[in-house]
């Protein structure tokens, strides 16, 4: 029998894992998919080189761009500072999935890394560190010497755009932050979706797509508590159901 949950595909990250190459994906985007009704399955970077790319979609109901300390690669958008964390098999992978996402209108939620990598697909760019940027003065990057539960506490707030998608939710969030790099210029066909106080964006969305969503935070820490969190895994399993049933 067709299984009705949703094939979710979760982008992995290359790391050093126990002196090996390694393909990983941290347990809490897996958890976050798993608990609001997807089936996740991990997709390695090599998936990009396959033959058979499009084959291997057509078995995927939705689409999930992880967070990752590595950062997109500054060519891909123009930049010629030097990237000391670049992980160019993600990169390669995450554009490729972005570009079907947009023709096939394959949901796809993006989150923090995610969310770069959306705005710099639709030719956006990035500030490579937001403390350079006179203005922005949240407290968006995390203090890695504090555990993790404190470094993925909410720290800011989000004011959410009127005129989008999470409007649906409401007006204001409060919301956690592990990022050094930010959208510069926003990406084509990209609305808004929310912005700091301090005027960083922190959300957008592919206009005239079932649900395309990026965000700068991190919704899958507290999935299941979170009210904002369970929108966003709400709203992208439901698009996927629908994805697989049409
Ligand atoms: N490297 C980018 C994006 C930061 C990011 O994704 N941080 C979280 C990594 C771990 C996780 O997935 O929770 C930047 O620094 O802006």
């Amino acid at each position: 029998m067709k299984n009705a949950k949703p094939i979710i595909a979760i982008v992995s990250c290359y790391k050093m894992i126990d002196g090996q190459p390694s393909q990983a994906v941290y347990q809490k985007y897996i958890d976050a998919v798993n608990f609001y009704g997807g089936n996740p399955i991990l997709l390695p970077n090599t998936a990009a080189d396959s033959s058979n790319f499009e084959a291997l979609l057509a078995m995927v109901d939705g689409i999930l761009l992880t967070g990752s300390y590595s950062n997109v690669a500054p060519t891909r958008y123009g930049a010629t500072h030097r990237e000391a964390k670049q992980d160019l098999g993600r990169d390669e992978l995450s554009f490729k999935l972005l570009a079907y996402a947009d023709k096939t209108n394959t949901p796809l939620l993006a989150v923090c890394r995610g969310l770069q990598e959306m705005n710099v697909h639709f030719k956006g760019t990035l500030h490579p560190d937001w403390r350079e940027v006179e203005g922005f003065f949240e407290p968006h990057l995390e203090d890695s010497s504090q555990p993790l539960e404190v470094q993925y506490q909410p720290v800011h707030d989000v004011v959410i755009e009127p005129a989008g998608r999470l409007a649906a939710f409401g007006k204001k969030w409060h919301v956690n932050s592990l990022h050094k790099q930010a959208i510069n210029k926003v990406g084509e066909r990209l609305l808004v979706e929310a912005l700091a106080p301090d005027g960083l964006v922190e959300a957008i969305s592919l206009s005239e797509h079932p649900f395309m969503i990026g965000v700068q935070w991190h919704p899958e820490l507290n999935y299941e508590k979170d009210n904002l969190s369970k929108f966003l895994f709400t709203e992208f399993i439901h698009y996927a159901s629908k994805q697989r049933t049409e």
